[in-house]
């Protein structure tokens, strides 16, 4: 393996807190979180429900912001960036999947898979036009790209999220219960997809899942448990 390919750190999270006060009751959900995620490495996150999974992705994905605790990302830290240099990383950098799609329902799967790339401004129309085209065959969707999101199946929905995600060509995707909603088989469809279209880009993934079995399919699974990863 050429030192070019060598694996290096990509995102680093350092002892991640994060404090919730409802009339004037404090809740730790996370009590100092530290991981390590690595270019081109699928890992998964797996606690029970409530142990903090979905709360440190938000943290590490931007739209929240931790208590106590640092995230750097290629050795820069995304909290001391200005708002508007987060939004461009997150825009440019991220992909998300989550449970329940979060497509826009009255859009169709080709305009929920352009979105990111018109919002980046960094595309030519034609180019976006190739782009969706060739994202929607990969997931399979290419006879469903005008159809609105609200006339697909829960499958379907999740491989246009998916496509949405990669479209930025994103470092790193992070995955909320990716095949949380869905049927054994449509998931173990939907989880091929991510884990082929990760490869393919050679991104980075991290998976949020209380589900041990899908964790098995994972290079690294870490736990979550009060507040913490205890096995890194
Ligand atoms: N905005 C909030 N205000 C107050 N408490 C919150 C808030 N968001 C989450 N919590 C609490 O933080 C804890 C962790 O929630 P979180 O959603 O991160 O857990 P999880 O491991 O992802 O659970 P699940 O697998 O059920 O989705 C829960 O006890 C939840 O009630």
């Amino acid at each position: 393996m050429s030192v070019d390919n060598e694996r290096r750190i990509l995102l680093k999270a350092e002892g991640i807190s994060k404090d919730y006060v409802e009339s004037s009751v404090v809740t730790h959900v996370l009590k100092g979180v530290d991981l390590d995620i690595y270019t081109d490495e699928m890992v998964a996150v797996i606690g029970s429900s409530g142990s903090g999974k979905s709360t440190l992705l938000h943290i590490l994905g931007t739209l929240d912001k931790p208590t106590r605790g640092n995230v750097y990302f290629n050795g820069e830290n995304l909290f001391k960036m200005s708002g508007r240099a987060r939004d461009y990383f997150r825009n440019h950098h991220l992909g998300f999947v989550y449970q329940f799609h979060h497509l826009l329902s009255d859009f169709t799967s080709y305009e929920n898979v352009a979105f990111p790339l018109m919002i980046s401004g960094e595309y030519t129309k034609a180019q976006i036009d190739e782009r969706v085209k060739y994202l929607l065959d990969r997931v399979g969707l290419g006879h469903r790209m005008n159809h609105r999101s609200s006339e697909l199946s829960g499958g379907e929905r999740q491989r246009v999220a998916i496509a949405r995600a990669i479209a930025n060509k994103p470092m790193l995707i992070l995955a909320d219960e990716p095949t949380g909603n869905l049927d054994f088989r449509s998931a173990g469809e939907v989880f091929d997809l991510l884990t082929e279209l990760r490869a393919e880009n050679h991104c980075s993934m991290l998976v949020v899942t209380h589900d041990r079995e899908l964790a098995k399919r994972f290079e690294r699974t870490c736990e979550m448990s009060d507040g913490l990863i205890k096995v890194k």
